[in-house]
């Protein structure tokens, strides 16, 4: 199982500089939408294609879903292991040239699954630099994906150039947990959209921590990681579920928070609890620090 979950995550490390490269010139919008109803980027379907072919090549893969299809792509030669995948999260950045990412949740049950049943997740962030956020056996590591010193020391050593190959994961930091002081907060939605309880809880954080929202969810939760605090894409008046999605989204980001020390709430119960009832089915988010999750809770109970 661990050897097969590093395989898929070797896969994720050596494509992302491929999804990088391939960003610039596919910036305008497709005619077709997916199936939450968004429309999507040439890069959203180059990113999932490039995805899918590697994933479904590793043995212990048995079936891919993404945000950007409407059904899960069954390997032909079985396997144990279901991954869905946010091809890129925040693809509606790209236009104006800001930070998006790519999550990928390893579910050891067929899709839809709920993420209780999580072995591993992780999310590459095309920043400034490209690094790469992993979660399984509860703990969490964060690596520089380094794809020119591999190919540098490989030209160096006259070793054969296959791309794919050139992209290795450097680990920066062993042990990331959530800041014990929170610093930031970060909440999706119009603000004259969101429900009164949750506007009142925002009316109390801002008094307290520092805003950083910045339209592509894995650059607001890299924030958190970093600095502590909490982001939301909440229930909206127009909007219950909110947008962001279960398999894709939700449960990703809610174990990575978790293992890293914070806690995960659709408003009621951890995103790792949530009965999933279909593949592109919708959840209000919240994660972060302990204490302001525990906070949200109380407030939309009220
Ligand atoms: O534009 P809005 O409504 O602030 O939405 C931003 C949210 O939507 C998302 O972009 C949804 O993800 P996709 O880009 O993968 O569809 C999140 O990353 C982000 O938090
Ligand atoms: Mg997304
Ligand atoms: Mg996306």
């Amino acid at each position: 199982m661990s050897d097969a979950i590093t395989a898929v995550l070797d896969v994720v490390t050596e494509t992302a500089p491929d999804v990088r490269a391939g960003l610039t010139g596919r910036r305008e919008y497709e005619t077709d939408e997916n199936p939450s109803g968004e429309q999507m980027l040439a890069a959203d379907i180059h990113a999932d294609q490039l995805i899918e072919d590697r994933l479904l090549a590793i043995d212990a893969v048995a079936s891919y879903a993404s945000e950007e299809r409407d059904d899960i792509v069954e390997a032909d030669d079985g396997g144990h292991l279901h991954v869905a995948c946010d091809p890129l999260d925040g693809s509606s950045n790209l236009k104006s040239n800001n930070v998006m990412g790519t999550i990928v949740a390893i579910y050891d049950e067929p899709l839809p699954a709920a993420g209780k049943h999580l072995k591993a997740a992780a999310y590459v962030l095309y920043g400034p630099i490209t690094n790469m956020v992993v979660a399984r056996d509860g703990e969490v590591k964060e690596y520089v994906i380094d794809s020119e010193a591999r190919s540098a020391s490989k030209s160096a050593s006259g070793e054969g150039s296959d791309p794919r190959a050139d992209a290795e994961r450097r680990v920066v930091d062993d042990d990331v947990t959530l800041p014990d002081d929170p610093v930031v907060y970060g909440f999706g939605g119009r603000v004259p959209d969101w429900p009164d309880d949750f506007a009142s809880y925002v009316d109390d954080v801002e008094q307290e921590l520092k805003l950083r929202y910045g339209g592509a969810m894995i650059g607001d939760v890299s924030q958190v990681l970093e600095y502590g605090g909490i982001f939301a894409y909440p229930a909206l008046e127009s909007a219950p579920n909110g947008k962001l999605r279960l398999q894709f989204e939700g449960n990703p980001i809610g174990y990575i928070i978790e293992c890293a020390g914070g806690r995960s709430s659709d408003g009621t119960q951890s995103l790792l609890e949530v009965e999933p009832t279909e593949l592109h089915q919708r959840v209000p988010v919240h994660v972060g620090n302990e204490d302001l999750v525990d906070r949200l809770e109380t407030a939309l109970a009220e």
